[in-house]
Parts: structure tokens; sequence; C-alpha cells
């Protein structure tokens, strides 16, 4: 297992002159229903800080309005007008599902939405909701080796069979070998696994354990990949960076808000560039 460090962060390069929004990615985010549309606007929040160039949120439409008070720089599409997000989808370089999902019917029928929908280029994070789905279900990946999990461990337990007790390295790489997509296994030290590799977090806090970090993780993750190379260094460098921060604001901060972390991002990721 690879300890995790500051290097990861060189993936942050300073943006190019001639650069314009397209440059940067179009991610679309999919979850927030009635119940939990706190986690997909955290996911929303984080990814446009995060710099994603093109942000579009399809959720509940009750919804839509605190989106857009919060984060006007992200769209919305109401998650019942299909003709919609099919345009919105055909565009994404990045899709993110799970955050606030829920577990309903129309969850499940919207995450096998996604799996008909997603093309080999476009990258695919299932987060929250739909792991837990996923693992209820007997669909397959559509492309494994583009696909990223974002469990945390009971959502891990729920995925791969493995008993929080018995997650340990060599039995995780097993599964992550069957799955064959990459998995951020999330907890107080989150691993990460590849086809070759398995990296640990050495960063974090107790202040962290609020609802919603793992929705902003999300979030981040899906706004690297936006914009940076393809690749797991992109998802190192967003689960370590989120970390990094949480742990700035812990030193004068008894909770780490999640929002709170979004909101440093853009500072943070100007002083780490390249
Ligand atoms: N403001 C919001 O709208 C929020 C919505 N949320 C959404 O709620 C849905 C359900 O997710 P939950 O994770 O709450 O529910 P889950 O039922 O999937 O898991 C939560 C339980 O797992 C257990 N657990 C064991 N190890 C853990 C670990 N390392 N980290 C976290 N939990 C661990 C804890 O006892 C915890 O109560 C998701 O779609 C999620 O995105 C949550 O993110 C909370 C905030
Ligand atoms: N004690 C802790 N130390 C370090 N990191 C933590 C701690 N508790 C939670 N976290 C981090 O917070 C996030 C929680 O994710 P998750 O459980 O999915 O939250 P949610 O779904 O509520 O947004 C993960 O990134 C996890 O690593
Ligand atoms: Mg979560």
């Amino acid at each position: 297992m690879q300890t995790l460090s500051k290097e990861c962060l060189s993936i942050i390069q300073q943006r190019p002159q001639n650069s314009h929004k397209g440059t940067f990615g179009r991610t679309v985010l999919i979850g927030g229903n009635a119940q939990f549309g706190g986690a997909i606007i955290m996911s929303t929040e984080a990814c446009v800080q995060a710099g994603s160039g093109l942000t579009t949120v399809i959720t509940d439409s009750t919804n839509h309005p605190a989106l857009h008070a919060r984060m006007p720089e992200a769209m919305s599409v109401d998650w019942n007008d299909r003709q919609l997000c099919d345009s919105v989808i055909a565009t994404a370089d990045v899709i993110l599902i799970g955050p606030g999902l829920g577990e309903d019917k129309k969850s499940q029928e919207l995450l096998s939405y996604i799996f008909k929908s997603q093309t080999k280029d476009q990258y695919l994070i299932i987060d929250g909701s739909a792991i837990s789905l996923f693992a209820k279900g007997n669909e397959a990946l559509p492309y494994p080796e583009m696909t990223v999990f974002t469990p945390h461990q009971m959502e891990w337990q729920r995925l791969s069979g493995i008993k929080i007790a018995d997650q340990t390295e060599e039995i995780n790489q097993a599964v992550q070998q069957e799955l064959q997509a990459t998995i951020v296994l999330k907890s107080h030290q989150t691993e990460i696994y590849d086809d070759r590799n398995a990296f640990q977090n050495p960063l974090g806090n107790p202040g962290m354990a609020t609802g919603g970090t793992g929705d902003t993780l999300a979030g981040m993750i899906a706004g690297f990949l936006a914009q940076f190379p393809h690749s797991v260094e992109t998802i190192n460098a967003a689960v370590y960076l989120h970390s990094y921060i949480a742990d700035q604001l812990a030193q004068d901060n008894y909770v780490v808000l999640p929002t709170k972390i979004s909101q440093a991002l853009p500072y943070w990721m100007k002083k780490f560039e390249k």
C-alpha cells in the first residue's frame, strides 16, 4: 500500500491562457430526491469550486430553487424530463450518480438509465445510494475501467460482501479485480484501489464526521476528472486535497463543515498549482 503525499497534487496545473469553459470539462451530477436535496447541492458546490467547466445537475424539481440560490453557476434539469436528460448526458465528460439519490423505484430506474446512456469515453462515478442500489441489483457495469465507486465502509460491505472487520488490503484488492472499477474506500484513512495499486490517504480528522463530507468528495472527484487526466492520480489528488483542506479547517474548527471544504478549494488549488 502506497501512502499518498503532497506530490500527488502535482496534477493541478496552471490553466492555459487560451482556455475556456469547454476546456475544463462538462460534468453531470444525478441525485437529490425530496429528502436528500442537500447531498446533491453539496456535490455540486464541490464540483464547481473544484473547477469543472460546465456543471449540470439532474435532480428532483423540488431542489431547483435551493440549488440555484446556492450555486447559480450550475444548470439544473428535472429528472423526469427524459428528453432534456438525454441531451445533457450525451455531452458529458464525467457523470456522477448517487448523492441523495435514494433507493426507491425511481432511483433504480435512473441508475439503469445511466448505465444504458454511458459511452466508452465518459467517466462514471457511483456514490452513496447508487452504490447500495447497484449492490442489490444484478446489472453489469457498462465500462468498468471508466467507473469509480466511492463507498464508505458500510457501502463497501454491501457492494463487496466483505464485513467491515474483514476489509483488509488483500481481500479488498481481490474484489477490485472482480469489479475492475476503481474503488475509493472511505474511512478515517481512505484507501484507493485500482487494477495495479493500492494507496492510503494519511490525512483527515474526526471533524469530518458530518453528513455531506462524502457527497463533497464525490463532487470533487467529478470536478477533477472533468479537467485533469483520466487516471487514478487525479482521483488520489481529490482524496488528498479534500482531507488536506479539512485538516487546515480543523486547526481552529471543532466541526469541519463540508461546504467550507468546497469554499476553500479555489484558494488551495491556486496554492498547489504547478
Ligand atoms: N444533507 C443530505 O441530504 C445528506 C444526504 N445523504 C445521503 O443519504 C444517503 C444514504 O447515505 P448514508 O451514508 O447516510 O447511509 P447508509 O445507510 O449507506 O450508511 C450510513 C451508516 O453506515 C455506518 N458506517 C459504518 N462505517 C462507516 C464509515 N466508515 N463511514 C460512514 N458510515 C459508516 C454508520 O453507522 C452510518 O450510520 C446517500 O444518498 C447520501 O448521499 C448523506 O450524505 C447525509 C447528508
Ligand atoms: N474520523 C474521520 N477521519 C477522517 N476522515 C473522515 C472521518 N470521518 C469521516 N471522514 C471522511 O468523510 C467522508 C464521509 O463520507 P460519507 O460517509 O460518504 O459521507 P456522506 O454520505 O454523509 O457525505 C469520507 O471522505 C471520510 O473519509
Ligand atoms: Mg456518502
